[in-house]
């Protein structure tokens, strides 16, 4: 069983995460966990946070000389703004008088539209938005990446799987349907792009948008596709609705703050199509079987296939928009206009790099129920038995 946990705040001193589960031998350093977290806080059209502000990860167990011991991987990302927000955010109570004096303590008393603010500050009691914003705030996403990145080495070295992503529409300018999608020899290529686009030329037109928007004082959404190379046959299941792999793989991903729909393979579009277009015909390839398509975006059943697993999650506008919506003042039940200080104008890019980890964890752990092993080694040596057993039928 592969469980895993985050905690802290957006302002608070540090994020922790802690993934249980994963077997021994799993070859992965701070640096590279460090460079995942950089891949996270790029891309055109985030805010002035992600400039000033540096993830500091510290490996406080599992991991010893490069390689995961077997224990529970234990990380902490610091929040290197931490000094700025050591009285406000303090968990030991501060003096009153000490907290008058901070401009950045003021009740936050107008909820920000399209936030978890105002049902957050109802459902557990605060008169003001703070204590609900900073767990809110996809600040935690970096807590996920960090634990990501070594579910993703997992299943690079146990099952040979890469995982990639792209950003496939920023508003209304989408990706042609017929452009190709990247290759995990085109990962590094992906990342170059300011928007984290694959089509240059649609990429220039995302640009374009982000800063129209942002001179209009307004904000941006999209949609990033997630692909995921040479996953085997038969991780998840048909046998029960909680084991299927879509479901598992939807929920992660609608897990991740703003996002808002999720498609596997062709998704909706498959729904506007007659059966004989819909589905992937089977015919005998090299190794064994294989599909002639992938509508189904490497899954059937609720397990994969064996073909590229490739699905996609659309994420709202950031809901902090500079021009400002309407909301009230819960002091005063008066309309008022939402507290906006800086935020992102999109982070649709981001969001993919966040959305590799979910899927990673999702992976890791179906790949630990199927084919066990408390070393790297010995899944692998379990996944080579299976895959003989597949190629004999
Ligand atoms: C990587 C990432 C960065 C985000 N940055 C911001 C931001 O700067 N400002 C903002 O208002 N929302 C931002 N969001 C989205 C909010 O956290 C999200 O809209 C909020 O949690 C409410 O969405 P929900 O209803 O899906 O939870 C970001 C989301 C992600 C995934
Ligand atoms: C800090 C991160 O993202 C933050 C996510 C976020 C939100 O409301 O979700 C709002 C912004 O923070 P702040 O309100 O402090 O300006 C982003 O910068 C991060 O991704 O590391």
């Amino acid at each position: 069983m592969l469980r895993w946990l985050t905690a802290g705040e957006s302002h608070g001193p540090a994020l922790v995460a802690i993934l249980e589960g994963l077997p021994a031998g799993v070859s992965v350093t701070s640096d590279d966990i460090a460079a995942a977290l950089r891949r996270r806080r790029a891309g055109y059209g985030r805010g002035a946070r992600m400039k000033f502000e540096q993830d500091r990860v510290s490996v406080i167990g599992g991991i010893r000389h490069g390689r995961t011991l077997g224990g529970p991987v234990a990380i902490e990302v610091g929040n290197t703004e931490w000094p700025k927000w050591e009285q406000v955010m303090s968990p030991d109570p501060v003096a009153a008088e000490v907290l008058e004096g901070i401009a950045r303590n003021a009740p936050l008393t107008r909820p920000r539209p399209g936030h978890a603010d105002l049902v957050g500050m109802q459902k557990y009691g605060h008169e003001e938005a703070r204590p609900i914003l900073e767990r809110a705030s996809a600040r935690e996403t970096a807590a996920r990446v960090a634990i990501g990145e070594v579910a993703r080495r997992f299943c690079e070295q146990a099952l040979g799987v890469r995982i990639l992503s792209h950003v496939v529409s920023m508003g209304p300018v989408a990706v042609p349907e017929d452009a190709p999608a990247p290759t995990p020899a085109d990962a590094d290529r992906v990342d170059a792009d300011p928007l984290r686009c694959f089509d240059p030329e649609t990429s220039a037109r995302m640009v374009a948008e982000v800063d129209d928007t942002k001179k209009s004082g307004d904000t941006l959404g999209g949609v990033v596709e997630v692909l995921a190379y040479g996953l085997p046959p038969g991780l998840g299941s048909h046998v029960h609705w909680d084991r299927r792999l879509d479901a598992r793989l939807a929920g992660a991903l609608m897990g991740i703050q703003a996002i808002k729909g999720v498609e596997v393979g062709d998704g909706f579009r498959t729904a506007a199509r007659r059966g004989s277009a819909a589905h992937d015909e089977i015919e005998p390839g090299p190794g064994g079987v294989r599909r002639r398509s992938n509508r189904a975006g490497g899954v059937e059943g609720g397990m994969t296939t064996g073909e590229p697993l490739r699905v996609r999650a659309a994420m709202k506008p950031i809901a902090t928009v500079p021009r400002a919506l309407d909301t009230i003042d819960v002091t005063t039940g008066e309309v008022a206009q939402a507290h906006h200080q800086r935020s992102d104008v999109t982070a649709v890019p981001a969001a993919g790099v966040v959305a590799e980890a979910m899927v990673a964890l999702v992976l890791a752990e179906a790949a630990v129920e199927k084919f066990g092993g408390d070393s790297v080694a010995e899944t692998a040596r379990n996944l080579r038995g299976y895959l003989d057993t597949l190629a004999v039928r």
